[in-house]
């Protein structure tokens, strides 16, 4: 290794998606190793509208670990962002910086200090699995950074100890977290079914319905369920086994309609076992019920799925359309029946991939007021607007697994300092 007082600094900068699960993960049989009770299902999004970057950085001068988040300083002391680093530390290896002519033998990692920065690119802590984004980008950028040989399957299983479902953004496209068996948690772990090419016709939309932190962290919503809920063994052991192998068969065939039912049956069960919580957890609101009603109402009256919707530890509703098509009538649909409030400007209420707004004849606030009613609608009862209940959608698709940013522009800590830019 270069000599101590040296002030050299390496670096890695890594960006990580996050994901949607349209099978549940809810409840865990050991808290410490974050081990589920049952199988789960993800969609990576797509990390140009949702993702973590973060850079991870080693230097002699550094005196202690230390990171950012969104550029502000929070401790690493927590146990999950520890055994994060303790892991990696241990499968740490050799690394050469020829540029700088720097070696960084295997030993040398126990002593070495890292700095870390990242940023989220969507809001932190709002329900829109920043941890799961966050957790998968620390694990594989420390990865890069040390060298770690290990494969894919056994880094998700370092991110799950971050935070459970942060082991299925290891992967882009289509995820599974399995369960696993043994006691130590070796194999519950993220497998990939189906990468990111191969459903590339899906298109989501997510509402952002409440920005604000919520009540009941998953964290201790599924403690409590588990504690409490007799629902919850039936689901685990017997409903989403089945439900299992049939999402991965949907997914296999691009079977949309299997697909849909599927994954919002899923997400009203998960829904129901927190209503069997003591006390009763309730993480969905009016909109949400009223967004599932709108896309109920319409799949009905088409007689087969349009779109699916489902819901994580929140109010927030992430809607899958089958083909740009559809997703063009969805925002059509949402845009009636959520209005954005007076002096709000299109282009930040529709963000992300904005190109459905012109599939949707939408160009303008004006278009948003002379939307007509949907046709399933028209002879009910009078039509609802519900102004300013949705802050804002989100237009994405499938997309990639984590990858390291080679350019260095974008790294969040100085190459120099090796503290924040
Ligand atoms: N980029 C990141 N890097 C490392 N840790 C992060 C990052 N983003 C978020 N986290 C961690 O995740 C926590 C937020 O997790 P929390 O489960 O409360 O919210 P969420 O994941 O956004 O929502 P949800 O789990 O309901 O989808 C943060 O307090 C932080 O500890
Ligand atoms: C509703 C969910 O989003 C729950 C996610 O729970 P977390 O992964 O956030 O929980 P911890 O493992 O305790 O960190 C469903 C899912 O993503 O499968």
């Amino acid at each position: 290794m270069a000599e101590e007082g040296s002030k050299w600094v390496v670096m890695v900068t890594g960006r990580s998606p996050t994901n949607i699960a349209v099978i549940k993960y809810w409840g865990k049989r050991d808290e410490g190793l974050i081990l589920p009770i049952n199988d789960s299902i993800s969609l990576t999004l797509d990390p140009l509208h949702l993702s973590a970057t973060t850079t991870v950085a080693v230097s002699p001068s550094f005196s202690r670990d230390r990171m950012w988040l969104n550029g502000k300083e929070i401790p690493l002391s927590g146990e999950r962002y520890q055994k994060c680093l303790r892991e990696i530390r241990k499968r740490a290896n050799e690394v050469s910086d020829e540029k700088q002519g720097i070696k960084i033998k295997k030993e040398d990692w126990e002593r070495l200090h890292v700095h870390i920065s990242s940023y989220n690119n969507f809001p932190t802590a709002a329900g829109l699995a920043s941890s799961a984004a966050g957790f998968a980008c620390l694990v594989f950028t420390l990865a890069k950074l040390m060298n770690v040989k290990e494969d894919l399957g056994e880094i998700s299983s370092i991110a799950r100890q971050g935070s459970g479902s942060a082991c299925r953004s290891l992967y882009g496209g289509f995820v599974k977290w399995a369960m696993g068996n043994n006691a130590d948690g070796s194999d519950s772990l993220a497998i990939q079914l189906a990468d990111e090419t191969h459903w590339t016709d899906l298109v989501i939309i997510i509402a952002v319905v409440s920005s604000k932190q919520k009540e009941t962290s998953s964290t201790s919503g599924m403690r409590e369920t588990v504690q409490t809920s007799a629902l919850i063994n039936h689901r685990a052991e017997t409903v989403v086994p089945a439900r299992v192998l049939k999402m991965e068969e949907a997914i296999q065939n691009r079977d949309f309609a299997s697909f849909a039912k599927l994954a919002c049956t899923d997400s009203n069960q998960f829904h129901a076992v927190c209503l069997d919580t003591s006390p009763p957890i309730f993480y969905m609101n009016d909109t949400s019920h009223r967004i599932i009603n709108l896309v109920e109402k319409w799949n009905h009256s088409e007689g087969t799925p349009q779109v699916a919707y489902t819901f994580d530890a929140g109010p927030n509703a992430v809607l899958i359309s089958p083909n740009r098509k559809t997703a063009a009538l969805l925002l059509q649909r949402l845009l009636f029946q959520f209005p954005p409030n007076q002096d709000t400007d299109l282009s930040s209420f529709v963000v992300g991939d904005k190109s459905i707004l012109q599939d949707a004849g939408v160009t303008s606030m004006k278009d948003i007021e002379t939307l007509e009613p949907p046709t399933e609608c028209k002879d009910k009862v009078p039509y609802q607007r519900f102004t300013g209940d949705v802050s804002y959608f989100i237009c994405t698709r499938v997309g990639s697994g984590p990858k390291v940013l080679t350019d260095e522009t974008l790294a969040l800590l100085d190459p120099i300092t090796g503290l924040p830019k």
